[in-house]
């Protein structure tokens, strides 16, 4: 030390380091010094060494102190779900790091499961995060009097049965475009890749069944939604993640993607009554159209919650008929009495009556939501009380995720919660006795494992206890999410979806294609917040 003050005086300076550092860091300085004046040197890793290493030290010590102490409160009495009791892994309630982990290979759905099963219907999934498979709570949670959602434009007359009326001739245009497509294809078709260009957002999708996808968009959409998936599992990381061009590059290819499209759609201007038309204010001249930014916003969420989803909704709906013979015959049997060769399929007049194909559509969205484990509220960081709904109490910036995928393979909500079964809808509608369900789809067999409360219960020997035990909690189904922030997009969604399945039946028999396996796709079905799904290789061959 008195070395270090009388070289700082010799320089002319006034100067006693240990006033202005800590024990450690004067301490360090004056090593640094004695060794540079000990060994006076213009070597430059000598240099590099003495001027970055402990520079480096420090910064070590100073972030390694941070997490420590930001560890030891998420762990402690003092943070507020700790004191209420939630349980969760610990690796959890320290950081969301190990939850994107453990979520890394994309079946968060299963891994939430697992928890569930584990620690109960509330559980502490990160430091500030619960996951609630509780159906009583749904309403609570993301009703009208529920958590708020975050900013959110509207799309609503947009997607109003005003303008999906509008939208009829495009969506004829676009399945007529499919079946001309389909039908020219030889030997194994990728169903999936077709379904992508025909849910296509912009352009009215033709332009992707006429081309293809030159620009490769799709598999940059996949690619990008898992990307972002991750950057937004580690907020604070995301943030720094998000500027370096190789973890991001497909992220930020498919928002300059959509951005350029959007931007050339509108200065085109509206040839037809399209979304854009009304997210463009065109329908209201005396509005002011919204400010560009936003509609460039638009153009991405129009292109992953519009276009992505509907698309994995319709290959899973053809996955399952596939996988499903018995119910792809009763299908193909509702859409030939309804919508026989000749009809016109795009006139939706009979859709609603055709209750097989809202079961199977139902069915599918249960074991395979396109979202599934949709988006997460939040209580506002600057709520002066925690939140009370029901049994559930919120700290302010409590985020919750109801995710839809946990509440619809819970064995209380529906029975047999893993199996394929369309005619538990139709019997919950009553449209269908239990007993004629019953003899259609043989129950699966019970499970090996102990029972959990997602597993499926014994088999019923009776039907009135088959009865009794019949589940069907219709309040837990959620694939559109639930209350007014729910999918604004639902309608056109399940226009489309009733469409295309009927158009194919009546055009096409499917067969499974080489390379399909019926276990492949649950195998391979991933949440990166819009499901990837493997591809469903299909051999078509026309109807007469
Ligand atoms: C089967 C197809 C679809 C499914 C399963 C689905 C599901 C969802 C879910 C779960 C949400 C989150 C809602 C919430 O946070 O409560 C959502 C949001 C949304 N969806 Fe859909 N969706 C589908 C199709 C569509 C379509 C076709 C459109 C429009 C073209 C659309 C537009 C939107 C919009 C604008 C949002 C709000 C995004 C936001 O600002 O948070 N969706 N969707």
């Amino acid at each position: 030390m008195a070395a270090l003050t009388h070289s700082a005086r010799r320089m002319g300076l006034n100067y006693d380091s240990s006033i202005y550092f800590s024990p450690g860091t004067h301490t360090a300085l004056q090593l640094v010094h004695q060794i540079f004046r000990k060994y006076e040197t213009f070597s430059l890793p000598f240099h590099a060494i003495l001027l970055l290493v402990p520079p480096a030290i420090c910064y070590t010590w100073y972030i390694g102190a941070l997490a420590t102490s930001v560890v030891f409160y998420r762990l402690s009495p003092f943070h507020p779900l700790h004191r209420l009791g939630y349980p969760g892994p610990v690796l959890c309630r320290t950081s969301m790091t190990w939850h994107a982990i453990r979520t890394n290979g994309g079946k968060q759905m299963e891994y939430l499961r697992s928890l569930h099963d584990m620690y109960g219907d509330i559980v502490r999934i990160g430091p500030n995060h619960l996951s609630i498979r509780e159906a009583s709570l749904v309403g609570p949670i993301l009703g009208v009097s529920g958590l708020p959602k975050g900013a959110s434009r509207a799309w609503n007359r947009g997607l109003a049965p005003a303008a999906l009326k509008g939208y009829d001739h495009i969506m004829s245009n676009r399945v007529h475009q499919l079946v001309d497509v389909l039908g020219q294809q030889d030997g194994v078709v990728v169903l999936g890749k077709w379904i992508n260009y025909f849910a296509y957002v912009f352009g009215g999708g033709s332009e992707q069944m006429k081309e293809g996808d030159t620009d490769n968009i799709w598999r940059l959409v996949e690619k990008g939604t898992e990307i972002a998936f991750h950057l937004g599992q580690l907020p604070w990381l995301g943030i720094y993640l998000g500027y370096v061009p190789g973890a991001s590059g497909p992220v930020n290819i498919v928002l300059e993607h959509s951005r350029t499209l959007t931007k050339k759609r509108i200065a085109e201007g509206s040839s037809t009554r399209d979304l854009f038309y009304y997210l463009n204010n065109e329908d209201l001249p005396e509005e002011a159209p919204p400010p560009s930014r936003h509609l460039l916003d638009d153009g991405v969420l129009a292109m992953v919650a519009g276009s992505d989803t509907t698309s994995s909704a319709i290959t899973s709906i053809f996955h399952c008929l596939l996988a499903h013979p018995g119910a792809y015959a009763a299908l193909q049997e509702e859409v030939d009495r309804f919508y026989p060769r000749g009809e016109d399929v795009c006139n939706a007049a009979h859709q609603r009556e055709m209750h097989y194909l809202t079961a199977v559509i139902n069915e599918t969205l249960r074991l395979f939501p396109p979202a599934p484990t949709s988006t997460s509220r939040q209580v506002p960081h600057d709520a002066r009380a925690p939140v009370v709904l029901g049994s559930l109490v919120l700290p302010p910036g409590t985020h919750v995720y109801v995710p839809p995928y946990v509440l619809h393979r819970d064995a209380r909500n529906f029975v047999f919660p893993d199996a394929f079964c369309p005619e538990r809808w139709l019997v919950a509608a009553g449209h269908m006795p239990l007993a004629s369900a019953l003899s259609l789809s043989p129950p699966p067999p019970p499970p090996l494992s102990a029972p959990s409360s997602s597993t499926p219960p014994p088999i019923a020997s009776s039907l009135a206890e088959a009865e009794s035990e019949f589940a069907h909690a219709e309040g837990a189904f959620i694939p559109f999410s639930h209350g007014p922030m729910n999918c604004a997009g639902k309608a056109l969604a399940l226009r489309q979806m009733r469409t295309v399945v009927c158009t194919v039946l009546q055009c096409f028999r499917l067969r499974p294609g080489e390379g399909w396996e019926k276990g492949r796709y649950e195998a391979e079905f991933r949440d990166y917040l819009v499901a990837n799904r493997p591809e469903v290789p299909v051999v078509l061959e026309a109807r007469r």
